[in-house]
């Protein structure tokens, strides 16, 4: 035996040891009610081979046909718990959210440094000025701010689409980076080799690559993995662990130090970060760990403007799937502004069905299908079930009669239908499907943000292009069956669409300049 895989054997040897120990360590101090119900599972491994990797919300429908609102898994040594119903996600994650707004330790998290980002802080202090920092930046009264700077990246979006109408997921990206840079930092990226969106970018596959839920499970049963060295033959987590470490130090430290440079210089355009900084006095005890906490609600920013971009690919899909629902809101949009200039912020109450096709784009795929996972702070009973302190909860808002997708609620939910948001006198109705943001005291603190750039998209995308399906070599459309990449965060796989302009090229070129 080789003096690496004798190392291996003691590691697993090692890590069975932990693994049966420490689950019985848990069992005998759990309080006597018992957990949700939930599938037998394997000694040892447990429902491992209950969840598959590619879309888990196939098996927590099944589960919840057979288990109900609430149901227990056990991956390895870690409990968790699955809600599948609004009822049940109210009643903890808002009614007694005191009890259920932390986040669970995730072991890989540390290994990168991660610990910084606002949705992994724990419930205390930290997290507490993490969310005043947002919330002085981006409450709804101050959105106003961001709009004209949304409309310019808007018309680049158009511009890009333009130049490679295909290169729909890079366009969109382009387009949501560049509204989260200026929002933050008011920094305006480069058209190419950019050294912030490039950053971003790595650290954005960082943290998919380490922090997905399968890899969790893994680092929480057999931490010793965390601590192997980079150059230990498979542990190549750890390389990708250095790459992200060197891009976190440049993160945490140069993007805001340009701010405060510049803001020497005289004012800045309104960011996240510039309005932060004139909030504090940096002679004031405590400054440097207040510009600390800047530094990370800011990184965390750019992290959040992201999923904008994977609800924009699902908007273009339902597109492509529903060409009726584009020619009504085209027409609107027509009806509306006209071919003599493009929307903008002072169209959008007077085009309601584009409102609707956003709430229905949220609602039909939400890109967190499972919001963020919390975990318990404090022993709890709920409908005479363990929920003990530590326990990861997920909330499942997609499936199967939960939330978005709760046949009560919403009839023939899997199709793409904006009209279910209409009253019957023509008027929007209240729901605005705020539950794809999440719950209670950790909803997202950018929805005000990610609102009006989706909207800006979505007007400004239809006033212009048509998507549809390809046709084949027979002159037939290609059938497209909508798949959906699993994980953290799920977006459309790729998937063909022909993009059309509706207007002369020369046309659109004349109102960008108008615009501009
Ligand atoms: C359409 C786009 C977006 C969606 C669907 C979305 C959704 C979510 C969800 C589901 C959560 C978890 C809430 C919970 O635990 O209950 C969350 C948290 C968060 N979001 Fe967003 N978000 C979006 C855009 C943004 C933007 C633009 C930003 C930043 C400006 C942002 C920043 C954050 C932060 C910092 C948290 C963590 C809050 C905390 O843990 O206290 N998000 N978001």
């Amino acid at each position: 035996m080789g003096a690496d895989s004798s190392s291996l054997a003691l590691f697993s040897l090692l890590a069975a040891g932990i693994i049966v120990a420490n689950y019985a360590w848990r069992r005998s101090f759990r309080s006597q009610a018992p957990f949700p119900p939930g599938p037998p599972g394997l000694p040892v491994l447990g429902n491992v081979f209950d969840i598959p990797v590619t879309e888990p919300w196939k098996a927590y429908k099944r589960l919840g046909e057979k288990y109900g609102d609430l149901v227990h898994l056990r991956v390895l040594t870690q409990d968790l718990i699955i809600l599948n119903s609004y009822e049940a996600i109210k009643d903890l994650l808002e009614n007694r959210s005191q009890n259920y707004s932390n986040r669970p330790h995730i072991p890989a998290n540390a290994m990168v440094d991660f610990t910084w980002g606002t949705p992994f802080l724990p419930y205390g202090e930290e997290w507490k000025t993490h969310r005043k920092i947002f919330q002085q930046a981006f409450r709804s009264e101050n959105i106003a701010w961001y709009q004209a700077v949304q409309l310019m990246k808007t018309r680049e979006l158009l511009r890009n689409m333009c130049d490679s109408p295909t290169d729909i997921e890079r366009n969109f990206r382009s387009y949501t980076t560049a509204i989260s840079m200026a929002a933050t930092y008011d920094y305006h990226p480069a058209p190419r080799d950019d050294p912030m969106v490039h950053n971003l970018k790595v650290l954005a596959d960082v943290g998919v690559s380490l922090l997905s839920p399968a890899k969790s499970a893994i680092f929480a049963a057999f931490p010793f993995l965390m601590y192997l060295p980079s150059w230990f033959p498979g542990a190549t987590w750890q390389r990708t662990a250095d790459v992200g470490r060197n891009v976190i130090d440049w993160w945490l430290t140069t993007p805001v130090q340009n701010v405060k440079d510049r803001m020497v210089d005289g004012p800045i355009s309104p960011c996240l970060v510039g309005d932060a900084l004139s909030r504090i006095n940096e002679k004031q005890a405590g400054a440097d760990n207040i510009i600390r906490l800047i530094r990370g609600a800011a990184a965390s920013s750019l992290l959040g403007e992201q999923y904008s971009a994977s609800v924009l690919q699902v908007f273009v899909l339902a597109m492509v799937l529903y060409p009726d629902v584009q020619k009504h809101a085209q027409a609107e949009i027509q009806a509306v502004v006209g071919s003599e200039r493009l929307p903008d912020f002072s169209d959008r109450l007077n085009l309601p069905y584009i409102d609707a096709v956003l709430r229905e784009t949220l609602r039909w795929h939400p890109v967190f299908p499972f919001a963020i996972v919390r975990s318990v702070t404090n022993d709890d009973i709920y409908r005479g079930y363990s929920f003990p302190k530590g326990v990861p909860i997920i909330p499942n808002v997609w499936q199967p009669r939960a939330v978005a997708h709760d046949e009560a609620r919403y009839p023939d939910p899997s199709s793409f239908n904006p009209d279910r948001f209409f009253n019957d006198n023509g008027s929007l109705n209240d729901d605005t499907v705020s539950y794809v943001y999440g719950f209670g005291r950790r909803v997202c603190v950018g929805r005000a943000l990610a609102d009006t750039t989706l909207w800006s998209a979505m007007a400004n995308l239809l006033a212009v292009f048509s998507f549809e399906a390809p046709l084949d070599e027979t002159g037939k459309p290609v059938n497209i069956v909508p798949r959906f990449a699993a994980g953290f965060i799920s977006h459309p796989e790729p998937f063909p669409v022909k993009v059309t302009m509706q207007m002369e090229a020369q046309k659109l070129v004349s109102l960008l300049r108008t615009d501009d």
